[in-house]
């Protein structure tokens, strides 16, 4: 054949001679990606194959993290090895195993959270002035005015809030008045005259929406007792403005471009809005605010942070606090509701921790094991956060060594749902399996809280309050599903369409509707 012709034939095919050509280019990539680069650099966590170069494992990531997760540990036969997945263009290390993910919580000098914790501040807009005085150490001069003041300013705020939340004198201020307003947010009185989450009533029962009764709950509770009421005086709106952002950070988190995301903005910027008017406001007019609040308040003005910064902030602050409360709580009722013996059982239990219509927080939590093994299977069940991290030297974790300038990520889920540890039936809701063995909940494949340095304060509040909810409703009203005329209504799916951050919610059509009437009989 002549040079004229092949040139012709390539002319004439160019379309088939173009995709042939990208169809080696990408065998090539593949397997110099896959099968070169894992033999030349075997000590590296293998990556997940995959076809699509630069977005790699993205879609996936994005339709359902979890059924993705789920593939990795397949692929690798279930040896729990660290692997590694590409998000937009980024490679992240997946650790499953549950040593692997303590040594994560030990490699304290090698891991940081502060890549992550400046990432997050630089994504909702904190000045880059700010930026520099948040993590100044404080001089020696600023020290010997105040001794307590020995890490830099972000570091203070994030120690106020371990203080405020360990058990302790502010602890137990900030839970009696929380259990105060449980227990009248969950009185005949309040439930019945409410029209944000109560479909219909009649003069002796009403039928509500659970999740936005737990949410209407949980969220304005934590409102008021960090903030005072004065949050939501300036801003009524600061409790749909935040559950609008519950329905859409998942886009925060993973960045995506603004025309995708408009929605999540805009809840972000009402958010922040909210707290800035707050705290435009003089302090002697917002009263009764969180210890935390006042000294997070006065460390970030005394180095010169503006308003605007200052809400931000605080932006954040109320998210990680607000994420979890009120879905734990709806998980619990609507398992409860859904298996009439162990609801039977459970109000059985926790009669005597209502003392004169009051809960009794110290029987509650330390005499009721079934009420524990609940929460905890729950917990287990439908905790998706995951614990991020920052290579920033090399670190050799599980026999693989993590490079320095990578993401780590240790989805919880994936300790939650190790059969291994769990057994076959580790998809069903079985609180009796920590009733059986009580050690579960110290297991290394079990961290619905955390652990290491960022182990969840506010673990113990959160029992108390959810304790405090489910017993209380239960002994005060009757409870069952609501007649929604469709049939009986199934148990709500878990919502796997996006990424959650924290507990997963129920999907948006699966609402459980509850009929609720006080008891007239006592058992
Ligand atoms: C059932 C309810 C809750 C669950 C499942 C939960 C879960 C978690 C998890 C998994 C972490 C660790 C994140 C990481 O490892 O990076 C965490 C951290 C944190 N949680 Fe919770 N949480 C709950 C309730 C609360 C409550 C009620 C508060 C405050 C009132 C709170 C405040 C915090 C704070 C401040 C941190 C950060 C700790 C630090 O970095 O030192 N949490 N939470």
């Amino acid at each position: 054949m002549s040079l004229a012709a092949i040139v012709d034939f390539f002319y004439q095919n160019s379309a088939v001679c173009l995709g042939a050509g990208a169809i080696s280019l990408l065998v090539v990539w593949r397997i110099w990606k896959f099968s070169i680069i894992p033999f030349l650099y075997p000590n590296d966590p293998k990556e997940l194959p995959c076809w699509i170069p630069f977005l790699g494992h993205s879609v996936g990531f994005f339709v359902n993290s979890y059924k993705l997760l789920d593939q990795g540990s397949q692929y690798f036969g279930y040896t729990r090895e660290p692997y590694a997945l590409t998000i937009a263009g980024q490679s992240i290390y997946v650790l499953t195993h549950p040593d692997d993910v303590r040594d994560l919580y030990r490699a304290t000098t090698t891991l940081s959270w502060d890549g992550f914790v400046i990432d997050i501040y630089r994504w909702i807009g904190i000045s880059s002035s700010a930026m520099e005085v948040l993590w100044k150490c404080p001089t020696e001069e600023q020290k010997s005015k105040n001794p307590a003041r020995n890490l830099p300013p972000n570091d203070m705020v994030v120690e106020y809030q371990r203080r405020q939340l360990r058990p302790g004198t502010h602890l137990d201020q900030m839970a009696k008045l929380f259990i105060e307003n449980i227990d009248r947010a969950v009185s005949w009185s309040n439930i019945s005259g409410n029209r944000q989450f109560v479909c219909s009533s009649s003069p002796d029962s009403v039928t509500v929406s659970l999740m936005d009764w737990t949410a209407h709950v949980f969220i304005n509770t934590v409102h008021k007792l960090y903030w005072g009421d004065k949050l939501m005086e300036f801003t009524p709106s600061v409790f749909d403005s935040f559950r609008k952002w519950e329905e859409t950070n998942w886009k925060y988190v993973f960045q995506l471009p603004h025309f995708l995301s408009k929605d999540m903005h805009e809840a972000k910027n009402n958010l922040i809005d909210a707290f800035e008017a707050y705290f435009l406001q003089p302090k002697e007019e917002r009263q009764n605010v969180a210890w935390f609040v006042s000294m997070a308040e006065s460390e970030t003005r005394d180095i010169g942070l503006s308003e605007r910064d200052m809400a931000k902030m605080h932006m954040l602050q109320q998210w990680g606090i607000n994420g979890n409360m009120h879905k734990v709580t709806f998980w619990m009722i609507a398992y409860l509701v859904h298996n009439p013996d162990l609801y039977q059982t459970i109000r059985t239990e926790t009669a005597a921790g209502i003392i004169d219509n009051a809960p009794n927080i110290p029987f509650l939590t330390e005499k009721c094991p079934r009420l524990e093994a609940v929460f905890l299977e729950v917990l287990r069940l439908t905790i998706a956060s995951s614990l991020m991290r920052y290579v920033n030297a090399p670190t050799v974790i599980g026999g693989k060594t993590l490079r320095r300038g990578r993401n780590v990520m240790a989805p919880y889920r994936q300790l939650h749902l190790n059969a291994d540890v769990w057994g076959h039936n580790v998809h069903d809701f079985d609180p009796e399996r920590f009733l059986k063995n009580p050690s579960l909940a110290k297991h290394p494949s079990f961290r619905p809280f955390g652990g290491g340095h960022n182990l969840c304060p506010g673990r113990f509040l959160a029992r108390q309050a959810i304790f405090a909810f489910v017993a209380l409703l239960i002994s005060r009203f009757d409870v069952s599903l609501a007649d929604v005329g469709a049939g009986p209504q199934p148990f709500p799916r878990h919502d796997e369409s996006k990424p959650a951050i924290g507990t997963l919610a129920p999907r948006r059509e699966d609402k459980v509707f509850l009929d609720i009437s006080p008891r007239i009989k006592k058992d």
